[in-house]
């Protein structure tokens, strides 16, 4: 069904792809400079328009999603309109595989992948993901000299370590990787077909550069940023400063490929353009990236592809996540500043849900500042979540006591939230939103169950605390979130067991534990019995305290127990500043 949906477009586009024709002509831009630029502005204030033009944005024909979400072509919000039907198609700027990744990568795809799961799961539809690697450019050279590699074989290393940490975080995966080496041919008849067109030229240095003045008004359509202001020239084969090179010829001992215009390769906008070309031809639905890309990759990606595919709108839609910085400098996490946490020695210390609750408790374009801070309220977000849902499941087996519970209440409440996280995430997908809603149902479930003395008596509500339970699970489930150990044992054969032996453990101390206060009467006997059996109380007390220190919470609930796990590092932390 999906094949056949896209199958005209592949066909369009690979159409397009063989019928370029060759062209020649002089000039070099840098991926490090331009986006440093780009970084700098992204970072300081909105791009100012240069010409006053205000942008035009074409609203897509096809089906109305019901979300609204902020398109950086336009500057606003507007509704995410899909061509086909109950199918986004999606390009997501891929990683530049030279280096383990770290938290700053880890924050955009993690809240992509959110914003995945929500079109997916909440709104219904299938999402078509293509992710571009860069798997050859200056860094990755530049490393595999160092190393005295190839660069493709540091270019493969990392790869699959980015896929692992990918897989740590659990971030689905794309439908499809691409790497830009196994798309050179496509890239070639990309260049050749701009050139044709008129928009590219080659230099006698064996460059070949987009000429940016030929775009005229239309370039800076997602930036502002416009070519006509007068800039100096610094050495360079190009004509224009603003010209960015589509294909850089080889400097010597550097990796190659054959192309009309030398020995080269590839620059950095032009593989995603045309990965995504292959993918999905001329129209793609969703595109995005950090925000970082916004200029020059993702203006110079729209520009490429719009001579290619002499089109007014290529992409419909650019979502661009916020940075993670450093809490106290505002400094972006990056290689280059040499201030990153690499993702796998993050997760030596914390768990993935933690760090995809880290990122939920913010709207996806905004910075977010990463400290011990923000980390430890995410944790204790992830505690109180667990242990409400500890305590109702309590509830819902009769092991917690509690006065008649006001159902219509929690019934009002629980519909409410279903509408407020609905809207939320069809509001620019607001999971900060999305989260206050759900956490402050939990706060009303909390206040009802209030454990009681006295056993049995009292109407009891199980099943609307099952109904809020599972609708909570759903929620987490949802944005990638495995809520409390049990549910995730499975997954792991030794939990599984470590499981059931706790259990055991538990309902043991409890058969230990009512029999040295079952004591009817009071009897001069029975306080003898009673001091006689002090020593086995002492004993479950001890058992309780010694598995706190492994983070086994046991709670005595009447005459049964419950047991639930943690954040021991937490509780260490709790302990030490007397909290
Ligand atoms: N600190 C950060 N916060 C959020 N997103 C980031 C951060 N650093 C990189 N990204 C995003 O990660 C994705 C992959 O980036 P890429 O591989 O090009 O790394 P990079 O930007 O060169 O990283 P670095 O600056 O550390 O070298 C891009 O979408 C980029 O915007
Ligand atoms: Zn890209």
């Amino acid at each position: 069904m999906l094949q056949a949906r896209l199958a005209p477009r592949l066909a369009a586009a690979s159409r397009c792809l063989r019928s370029a024709s060759w062209g020649a002509l002089p000039v070099a831009a840098g991926r490090g400079a331009g986006a440093e630029a780009g970084l700098a502005r992204s970072q300081a204030s909105p791009p100012r328009c240069c010409s006053g033009v205000r942008r035009k944005w074409i609203r897509p024909t096809g089906r109305d999603t019901g979300i609204q979400t902020y398109n950086s072509l336009s500057r606003s919000k507007e509704p995410l309109i899909l061509a086909n039907a109950g199918v986004a198609t999606w390009y997501s700027c891929g990683p530049t595989v030279y280096d383990h990744a770290h938290l700053g990568h880890a924050c955009s795809y993690v809240r992509f992948d959110i914003i995945r799961r929500i079109i997916t799961k909440v709104f219904g539809n299938q999402v078509v993901m293509a992710m571009g690697v860069t798997d050859i450019d200056d860094k990755i050279i530049k490393r595999a000299n160092e190393m005295n590699i190839s660069p493709l074989a540091l270019a493969r290393v990392y790869e699959e370590d980015f896929k692992q940490d990918m897989a740590s975080l659990k971030v689905l995966p794309p439908t499809v990787y691409m790497r830009v080496t196994e798309n050179i041919p496509q890239i070639i008849s990309f260049i050749e077909r701009i050139i044709a067109n008129g928009h590219a030229y080659a230099t006698s240095e064996g460059n070949v550069y987009f000429d940016v003045k030929s775009r005229g008004e239309r370039y800076g359509k997602l930036t502002s940023i416009h070519p006509d202001v007068q800039e100096e020239m610094v050495d360079s084969d190009k004509r224009h400063l603003k010209d960015f090179a589509l294909w850089k010829a080889a400097k010597p001992q550097e990796l190659y490929w054959a192309s009309p215009w030398g020995k080269g390769r590839p620059g950095w906008h032009i593989e995603c353009s045309t990965i995504s070309s292959t993918v999905f031809g001329s129209q793609l639905d969703i595109h995005t990236g950090g925000i970082d890309l916004a200029f020059p990759h993702h203006e110079n990606e729209i520009a490429q592809c719009e001579v290619y595919h002499q089109c007014e709108q290529w992409g419909n839609y650019f979502l661009h996540s916020g940075h993670l910085l450093i809490k106290g400098n505002q400094e972006k996490m990056s290689k280059s500043l040499k201030n990153y946490i690499t993702i796998k020695d993050f997760l030596t210390k914390n768990s993935a849900d933690e760090f995809r609750m880290f990122c939920l408790r913010s709207k996806y374009r905004s910075a977010i500042e990463f400290g011990d801070d923000s980390m430890n309220d995410s944790k204790n977000l992830l505690q109180a979540i667990t242990n409400f849902i500890s305590d109702a499941n309590a509830y819902m087996k009769g092991q917690l006591v509690c006065d008649p519970i006001k159902e219509d209440v929690l019934w009002e409440m629980l519909a409410n939230t279903k509408a407020n996280v609905k809207a939320a995430f069809a509001d620019d997908f607001d999971t900060s939103r999305a989260v206050a809603a759900i956490m402050d149902l939990i706060h009303h479930g909390n206040r009802q169950l209030k454990a009681v003395t006295k056993e049995g008596g009292s109407p009891r509500s199980p099943v609307v605390y099952g109904t809020m339970l599972s609708y909570i699970e759903d929620f987490f489930n949802t944005v990638g979130i495995s809520l409390g150990d049990r549910q995730v044992v499975p997954e792991n054969k030794n939990l599984a067991t470590l499981s059931s032996v706790i259990d055991e453990l538990v309902s043991f101390r409890v058969k230990v534990r009512n029999y040295a206060l079952a004591m009817p009467g009071a009897t001069e006997a029975v306080q003898q019995l009673l001091l006689e059996r002090e020593p086995l109380l002492q004993a479950c007390d001890n058992l309780r305290r010694d598995l706190a220190a492994f983070g086994i919470n046991v709670k005595d609930r009447g005459s049964t127990s419950t047991w639930e796990v943690v954040d021991q590092r937490r509780e260490e932390q709790r302990t030490e500043t007397g909290s």
